[in-house]
């Protein structure tokens, strides 16, 4: 893909989360490595429903900021993300209704935050741990990612929401918008007793 493809594509996928409401107002950032290793990132404060290809930010993966306008104030996740997850090529981090009303519960099991009940999170994201809560753009997001990173494909910010890495913007995006919705069944089913997949059929989706 030319920078210019990564470019388009990360504005019609930022237009697509912003009109199907999985994104609002200026919250939310996203990032892409391009094929000469730096990154494409959101600007800081910029509406994903109105990105313009032209002034999205180029940084390098140490944080020089290249071109564009300035970056995301959580570009030093992403980059800690990439730095220590070599197979990632794209990040996506929401404000997304669903997943953000479950990062704020109390008693979620820190180590995986979704016990599976359908098999596609299993299949394709896998663990969802949750990072304590920080202010956003607090170097310690980046710090406790960085750990995380080798381990997880998605990850939840306590009291803020959803981070979810692909090989692809395509990948990411699509894993973000399985965990909103897995994240929406389980406020949809509420009180309701869930039958959970057992230790075996959870094994054989990850087989
Ligand atoms: O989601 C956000 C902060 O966590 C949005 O910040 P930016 O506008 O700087 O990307
Ligand atoms: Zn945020």
């Amino acid at each position: 893909m030319t920078e210019q493809q990564a470019r388009e594509q990360m504005v019609k996928l930022g237009a697509s989360f912003f009109q199907r409401g999985y994104a609002t107002g200026s919250a939310g950032n996203l990032s892409m490595m391009l094929e000469d290793g730096h990154l494409l990132a959101t600007p800081t404060g910029s509406c994903l429903g109105e990105l313009d290809p032209d002034t999205l930010s180029k940084v390098t993966l140490d944080g020089e900021w290249l071109s564009g306008d300035k970056p995301s104030k959580e570009i030093s996740f992403h980059r800690a993300i990439y730095l220590n997850k070599p197979e990632c090529k794209a990040v996506v981090h929401l404000h997304s209704l669903y997943l953000t009303a479950l990062s704020c519960l109390q008693g979620l099991d820190s180590k995986n935050c979704i016990k599976p009940f359908t098999p596609y999170v299993v299949m394709r994201v896998g663990d969802v741990p949750v990072v304590p809560y920080y202010r956003p753009g607090d170097a310690r997001l980046g710090e406790d990612l960085a750990r995380l990173a080798p381990h997880f494909n998605a990850f939840l910010l306590a009291n803020h929401g959803p981070v979810v890495v692909g090989k692809s913007l395509r990948e990411a995006a699509d894993n973000t918008e399985e965990l909103e919705e897995t994240a929406r069944l389980i406020f949809t089913l509420g009180d309701r007793p869930i039958r959970y997949l057992s230790d075996d059929e959870v094994a054989e989706l990850r087989s």
